[in-house]
């Protein structure tokens, strides 16, 4: 087992070419940018990295290149394998265990739900024992998958079923049940948070890491943000905390992953635009969108 996951993990957006086809090349430059910004590792074929609409040779060829990029960083690689169909999900956790990563993790399948949590923690179960060697991580994201179940049972459950259970990426707001889940078995489930807008929040209550989609952006801010909680200067950490909050909501009114995409392409990380379902921003919101960032002070926030 790798250890728990700490510090701020960037759940990277995927490279795309202007037709729409992969782009490799870019994620040499898309490392180097995370590491010069502080970030402890990545986070693949995620939310960010929009998992549901790519096929599965292109999250192979993801997998690929970034295991071989990170080596010779300081990076921790995290691929996401989550799938609507277990029988993918459990070819990719097994193209991860063939490679150099750390750990996978994997959503609910989400157009079938699983009606209880036992059905959950079986989907869980036939995907990591595709890749024993690796820890596996629940991806609980109930925003996207409407897959809802208090994860202090989940864990408490699965732990006996799933012999690599590692933890629970939480991506749910729910500070309660997060605690819960902290304090269980002598803490010894990973909990990486994964609502950046709250990890002010999720710190105080015992968090030692994040994933999440803003690190990509704007790492600085973020370990501003820890430090100043370390050495209890709450003040500057909320400080920090709000101004990752304009941002994100500045993203979220241009539409959160086609901005942010762009956002990441005026940083001289050329990742392209989404692809449908998600649309990319016209010209006058990109205008908009540069404007706002400038006015709020985001290059300065970001500035190393
Ligand atoms: C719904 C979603 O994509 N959540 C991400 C992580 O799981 C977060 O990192 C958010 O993108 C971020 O907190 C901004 O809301
Ligand atoms: C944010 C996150 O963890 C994801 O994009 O999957």
């Amino acid at each position: 087992m790798i250890g728990k996951l700490t510090g701020f993990i960037a759940a990277t957006h995927t490279p795309f070419l202007a037709n729409g086809e992969l782009n490799l090349s870019v994620i040499e430059k898309q490392a180097a940018h995370l590491e010069a910004t502080g970030v402890s590792g990545v986070f693949i074929c995620g939310t960010t990295g929009e998992c549901h609409s790519l096929t599965l040779q292109e999250r192979m060829d993801l997998a690929e290149r970034w295991s071989a990029v990170r080596r010779g960083t300081n990076l921790k690689l995290i691929v996401h394998v989550g799938a609507n169909c277990l029988t993918e999900s459990r070819q990719l956790a097994a193209h991860a265990q063939s490679l150099d990563v750390d750990a996978i993790a994997a959503i609910s399948p989400s157009y079938f739900k699983p009606k209880s949590l036992q059905a959950l923690i079986e989907c869980s179960a036939e995907v990591a024992a595709a890749s024993p060697a690796l820890p596996f991580y629940f991806y609980d994201i109930p925003s996207m998958t409407g897959v809802n179940f208090p994860m202090s049972d989940y864990l408490e459950k699965a732990a006996v079923r799933i012999p690599n259970l590692a933890g629970v990426k939480f991506s749910n707001p729910d500070l309660m049940e997060y605690q819960k889940c902290l304090h269980l078995a002598n803490s010894k489930f990973d909990m990486p948070w994964g609502t950046d807008e709250y990890i002010l929040s999720a710190l105080a209550v015992g968090a030692i890491g994040g994933v999440g989609s803003s690190y990509n952006l704007a790492a600085p801010i973020y370990r501003r943000l820890l430090s100043a909680f370390q050495r209890v200067d709450l003040k500057s950490a909320q400080a920090e905390q709000y101004r990752s909050v304009q941002i994100i909501d500045l993203m979220i009114q241009h539409g959160y992953l086609a901005a942010s995409k762009f956002a990441m392409n005026q940083l001289g990380i050329d990742l392209g635009g989404v692809r449908l379902p998600l649309t990319n921003l016209e010209e006058t919101q990109k205008r908009s969108l540069q404007l706002s960032l400038q006015t709020l002070g985001f290059y300065d926030w970001i500035a190393l």
